[in-house]
């Protein structure tokens, strides 16, 4: 399949990823462009599984229009899961989910001043009603937000489905072909 730069408006453009050619599936929003370090982990796995997707700086802080206008027109342009990261007071994730009937993964991007405590208890704790799916924080969440919107993708999806099945084989053969550290056999 052809690919292209992806859809990353305003965001690092010294360091592009690719995504395919087609009607993005995935929505990748950051809060700010300095959270594109951590949210590209997120980007790249998605275009590794050949799944279009979107990326946007929105913040529910600086560009609230922006967020409500992305979020209320999420599925009718085609969206079928978010993936918000934000850092700090990370209110994106959960206005986003309050905007949009799609699922919402939150990614807490890790903080200079609270290491990402911030970011993810103020994600993690949502009121009763109003539903973020809460990762790990900084990249390895991002990266398991996209594994988790792939998963969802793969319910429809024959062929996902079996790059899913293959990916985690290769995973657990990696690790099963690996020495055990700190011993040496016989
Ligand atoms: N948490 C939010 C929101 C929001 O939740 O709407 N908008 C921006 N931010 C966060 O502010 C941090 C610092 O941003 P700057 O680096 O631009 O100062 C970023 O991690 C961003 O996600």
């Amino acid at each position: 399949m052809s690919i292209i730069s992806a859809t990353v408006n305003a965001i690092d453009q010294n360091a592009p990823i690719t995504s395919p050619v087609g009607q993005p599936k995935v929505g990748i929003i950051m809060g700010s462009q300095s959270d594109w370090a951590t949210m590209s982990a997120a980007a790249q796995l998605l275009a590794d599984f050949d799944i279009a997707f979107e990326c946007e700086v929105v913040s529910a802080h600086r560009t609230p229009d922006r967020l409500f206008d992305y979020a209320k027109s999420a599925k009718g342009n085609g969206l079928q899961v978010i993936i918000a990261g934000a850092g700090g007071a990370a209110h994106l994730p959960g206005m986003c989910a309050s905007q949009t009937p799609l699922p919402v993964f939150g990614v807490p991007v890790k903080s200079s001043m609270l290491s990402g405590w911030d970011s993810l208890l103020s994600i993690v704790q949502m009121p009763k009603g109003v539903a973020v799916g809460t990762l790990a924080i900084g990249s390895a969440g991002a990266y398991n937000a996209a594994l988790l919107a792939i998963q969802v993708l793969a319910l429809h999806d024959e062929s996902i489905a079996t790059k899913l099945d293959n990916m985690r084989q290769a995973q657990t053969d990696t690790i099963l072909a690996s020495p055990t550290p700190g011993i040496i056999n016989p």
